[in-house]
């Protein structure tokens, strides 16, 4: 088994080159697959969930042929059928996405249920929700659920709750129905918007992407495009909450700043000095920093995904922090393991109440997700002696070369073969 041992690390210094967003690419890789002509995807990152996609296109019929790093051809004609491998659909979150971009083209999809992080309930009853509103109907069965559609119609969709999940199904599933659909109370996020504009580049009518009402009429034949997926602004954020936590200076280079707006603002508010440019975000992190109070939103609010790298830098900081994950109130397991690395912090409804600024001491700990694995390697960064970190398949399901970006920096990192380090690590998932 691996981990990654982390060292202390103070100061860390220079740029770090953002790869194409994970969560963009899942849904762009999907939603290629709506066309009758090739596509070809560039900045989609090599990361564990797309090796699993591109298993699964495979079983089904349509190549994703990677020419170049990061550029992925995909023909999407030859598909045989749209029965996808329960077991693998649930390594990753999004095998839903193929339900919305291959109904209307195949009329049943049958796939597993979304794994992905496990932190609490992850329902997706606004997915079944908006396909059942376009004319779809769903049988669950034990390891799989199957979706089927004579014909898909434009639908009025109002989402009980705003969820970029359901928003970009609810899209693919749409653009190839007949007639109009309206998506109201949608998600604002960078990721659903730079679906839209793929979608749009194959000739997909689709206005009001950006905001809380997204209109399409459906269209009858999808082309070809090239486009290229938004930079990875978790990534980014993670690297520049990583110049506070070490007291350094990191320039995160190939971003667009205005898709992490809330996060620079926090970080301005805790005493980051933050520069922006048109495509690079430098973060100083040296000065003197302030313990805050932070709620995840759904975007433009805070990420939820960078509240556990967040708390690893308010453990740093002195004074009494509460971070509040309204997205996903049980998201803080890494708060246990955080706290066996010394961190004072206690959880309540939702919320980690922080009293920062103890020592943290390096420890073994387990990440249990993408995002908990960051908050460990941060702390590990700031902590006396060596961390080392479990559950490295998280790690790559987010992180494309995560080790040697921070290895880029300064940061004293490295994956470790737990035999060949004469390690006996617990197991755990
Ligand atoms: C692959 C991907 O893009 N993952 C991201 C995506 O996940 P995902 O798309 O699963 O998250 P959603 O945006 O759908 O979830 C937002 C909120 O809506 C709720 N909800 C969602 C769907 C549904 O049918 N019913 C429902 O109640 C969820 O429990 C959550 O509280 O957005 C999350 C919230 O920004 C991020 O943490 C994930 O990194
Ligand atoms: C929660 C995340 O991913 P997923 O939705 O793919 O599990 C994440 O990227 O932090």
């Amino acid at each position: 088994m691996n981990f990654i041992q982390v060292e202390r690390s103070p100061g860390l210094r220079g740029s770090v080159k953002i790869p194409g967003s994970k969560n963009s690419s899942l849904a762009l890789l999907a939603a290629a697959c709506l066309s009758d002509e090739t596509v070809v995807l560039n900045n989609i990152p090599d990361i564990a969930d797309f090796r699993v996609i591109r298993e699964i296109a495979d079983e089904l019929g349509i190549t994703m042929r990677v020419d170049e790093p990061g550029t992925v051809v995909i023909i999407p004609a030859g598909i045989r059928h749209a029965h996808i491998d329960p077991v693998k659909s649930a390594t990753f979150r999004t095998a839903y996405y193929f339900v919305g971009a291959l109904l209307s083209r195949c009329g049943t999809v049958s796939v597993g249920y979304p794994g992905g992080d496990n932190f609490g309930d992850r329902p997706i009853d606004q997915h079944i929700k908006a396909l059942k509103a376009l004319g779809a109907e769903l049988t669950f069965h034990e390891k799989h659920y199957e979706t089927s559609a004579r014909q898909l119609n434009g639908a009025d969709i109002y989402f009980d709750t705003i969820t970029s999940g359901a928003t970009i199904n609810a899209m693919l599933a749409a653009v190839r129905a007949i007639g109009s659909t309206v998506l109201r109370n949608a998600a604002r996020d960078p990721e659903v918007v730079d679906t839209a504009q793929l979608l749009i580049a194959m000739g997909a009518r689709i206005t009001g992407a950006g905001t809380d009402t997204i209109r399409i009429e459906g269209v009858r034949y999808l082309q070809g495009c090239s486009y290229t997926a938004v930079p990875d602004r978790l990534i980014a954020g993670s690297f520049l909450i990583a110049a506070g936590v070490t007291g350094g200076t990191i320039t995160v280079e190939d971003v667009i700043p205005e898709h992490l707006g809330s996060t620079l603002a926090k970080l301005r508010e805790i005493g980051l000095q933050i520069e922006t440019n048109s495509d690079s975000i430098t973060a100083y992190g040296e000065g003197p920093l302030r313990a805050t109070r932070v709620r995840t939103g759904m975007y433009p609010g805070f990420p939820t995904d960078l509240q556990q790298p967040l708390t690893a830098l308010m453990a740093q900081v002195s004074g009494k922090s509460i971070v509040t994950d309204k997205i996903y109130p049980k998201r803080f397991a890494h708060v246990q393991q955080l706290k066996r690395m010394g961190a004072d912090i206690e959880l309540r409804a939702g919320s980690a109440f922080i009293k920062g600024g103890l020592p943290l001491r390096g420890n073994l700990v387990h990440a249990s997700d993408i995002r908990a694995g960051i908050c460990l390697l941060l702390a590990g960064l700031a902590a006396e002696g060596t961390t080392r970190i479990t559950g490295v398949y998280h790690f790559e399901r987010g992180y494309e070369n995560i080790v040697d970006s921070f290895r880029s920096l300064g940061a004293k990192l490295e994956v470790r073969e737990a035999l060949e380090a004469g390690i006996e690590l617990p197991q755990v998932n």
